[in-house]
C-alpha cells in the first residue's frame, strides 16, 4: 500500500512547475511563473496564464519567475505560486499533505532549507527532498536500485543534471548551468551579431523549439524581431543550421559535463552504461539533435524519455507512492 491519497510530489522548475497527485497523477503542469503589478505589487496572474503574458506586459506589469536554475529565488513569489498551484491540483488544506520534492542535486543547505519553509508556508505537513536525476531515473523506468549503472541527463531551462546511479544511489553528477535558458539567450547574441537583428526571449525559445520541424519539411525559419541600428521591425528567413550554429557551443559544454561525469565512473558501471545507453529527460531532451550530438559523443545508444518534462515529477510521485522506492528518499533537514 502507498502512503494516504493526500501525498503529492512536487517539481518546482526553472519554466515549470509540476505537482503529481500520488494515485492521480500528475494534477499540474504550468509555467513557473507570476505577473505582478510593479506599482499596487498585486499579482495578477500565475502559471499558465501569467506565461502567456510574457514578453507582451505594459510597463507596470512585470512577469516574474520565481526559481532560478531549479532553486528559490524570489521566496515569496514562489509561496504565492504554490499555494495557486496546489489549490490547482485540488489541495485546498494541504496540512496533511506530506510531499516528496525535487531538488538539484548541487543544492546547498540554504536551498533546501527555503524550498522546506516555501512548503511549510502553504501548510504542507511533511517534506522529504529527492534529488531530481534521481526522481527523472525512476521517472523514465531506469532500474536505479538495481546493481547496474544507469546514466541519466536531464536538460531543464536552468540546469542540466547529469548522474549515474546504481543500487539506489548517486555514483557520480553533476549539475551546469547550461541548458534551454542559455540555449535562447546563445540565439540572441548570434542574431544580434550575425544578422543586426533583436528578439526577445520567447522569440528565441520558438526558434529553437521549431527547429525539428522546419528541419522535417525543409523549410527556413521565419523570425520577426527589430533592426538592431534602426529600431525598425525586421523579418528575416532563417536557415536552421544558422540557428543550430548559435547552439553549436553551449551543447558543446553539456556533452563535455557528460563526458567528465563518464570518465569519473568505476570501469564496470561505464561498461553497463555502454550496453544500456543513456537516458535524456526534462522538456529540453526535446532538442532536435541532442540525441544524435550525445549519441556519437559517447558511443552510446541514447534514448528520449517519454513524456520526458514530467518525468522527474512522476518518479517523485512514484517514490511517495511505492514502499520499496522510500529509501532513495531525503528527509528534509529541520528548521
Ligand atoms: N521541442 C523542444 N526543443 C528544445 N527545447 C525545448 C523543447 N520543448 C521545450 N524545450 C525547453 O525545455 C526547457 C524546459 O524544460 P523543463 O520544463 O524540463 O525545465 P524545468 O524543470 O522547469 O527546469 P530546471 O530543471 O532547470 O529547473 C525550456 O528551456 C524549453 O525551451
Amino acid at each position: 500500500m502507498g502512503l494516504l491519497t493526500r501525498d503529492i510530489a512536487l517539481d518546482l522548475g526553472t519554466a515549470a512547475t509540476r505537482v503529481y497527485n500520488a494515485h492521480g497523477g500528475v494534477a499540474v503542469n504550468e509555467p513557473s511563473a507570476v505577473a505582478v503589478n510593479t506599482t499596487t505589487g498585486r499579482i495578477l496572474a500565475i502559471g499558465a496564464e501569467a506565461g502567456r503574458m510574457a514578453g507582451r506586459t505594459p510597463a507596470h506589469v512585470k512577469v516574474i519567475r520565481p526559481l532560478r536554475a531549479g532553486n528559490i529565488d524570489d521566496f515569496e513569489v514562489t509561496g504565492r505560486m504554490l499555494h495557486h498551484l496546489l489549490l490547482l491540483a485540488g489541495h485546498r488544506n494541504p496540512g496533511r499533505t506530506q510531499a516528496v520534492v525535487c531538488a538539484p542535486s548541487d543544492t546547498t543547505g540554504v536551498g533546501r532549507r527555503a524550498v522546506l519553509e516555501a512548503c511549510r508556508q502553504v501548510g504542507v505537513g511533511r517534506v522529504r527532498m529527492l534529488p531530481k536525476p534521481v526522481a527523472a531515473a525512476v521517472g523514465a523506468g531506469l532500474p536505479v536500485q538495481e546493481a547496474t549503472g544507469s546514466l541519466i541527463v536531464d536538460v531543464g531551462a536552468g540546469t542540466t543534471e547529469i548522474a549515474v546511479l546504481c543500487l539506489g544511489g548517486v555514483v557520480a553528477a553533476r549539475s551546469v548551468p547550461v541548458s534551454g535558458d542559455v540555449l535562447d539567450s546563445a540565439i540572441r547574441t548570434h542574431l544580434r551579431k550575425r544578422h543586426q537583428l533583436d528578439i526577445g526571449r520567447h522569440t528565441a525559445e520558438n526558434l529553437k523549439t521549431g527547429l525539428a520541424e522546419a528541419e522535417a519539411e525543409g523549410r527556413p525559419l521565419a523570425v520577426r524581431g527589430m533592426d538592431a541600428s534602426s529600431g525598425m521591425p525586421v523579418t528575416l528567413l532563417l536557415e536552421t543550421r544558422d540557428v543550430q550554429a548559435a547552439l553549436r557551443d553551449p551543447l558543446d559544454r553539456i556533452v563535455a559535463a557528460v563526458g567528465d561525469v563518464l570518465d569519473r565512473c568505476p570501469p564496470e558501471l561505464y561498461r553497463d552504461i555502454l550496453d544500456q545507453g543513456v537516458t535524456l529527460t526534462g522538456e529540453g531532451a526535446r532538442l532536435h539533435g541532442l540525441d544524435r550530438l550525445l549519441q556519437k559523443a559517447t558511443g552510446t545508444p541514447v534514448r528520449i524519455a517519454a513524456e520526458p518534462g514530467t518525468a522527474a515529477v512522476r518518479g517523485a510521485g512514484r517514490c511517495a507512492e511505492e514502499r520499496s522506492l522510500r529509501s532513495l528518499l531525503e528527509t528534509a533537514p529541520d528548521r
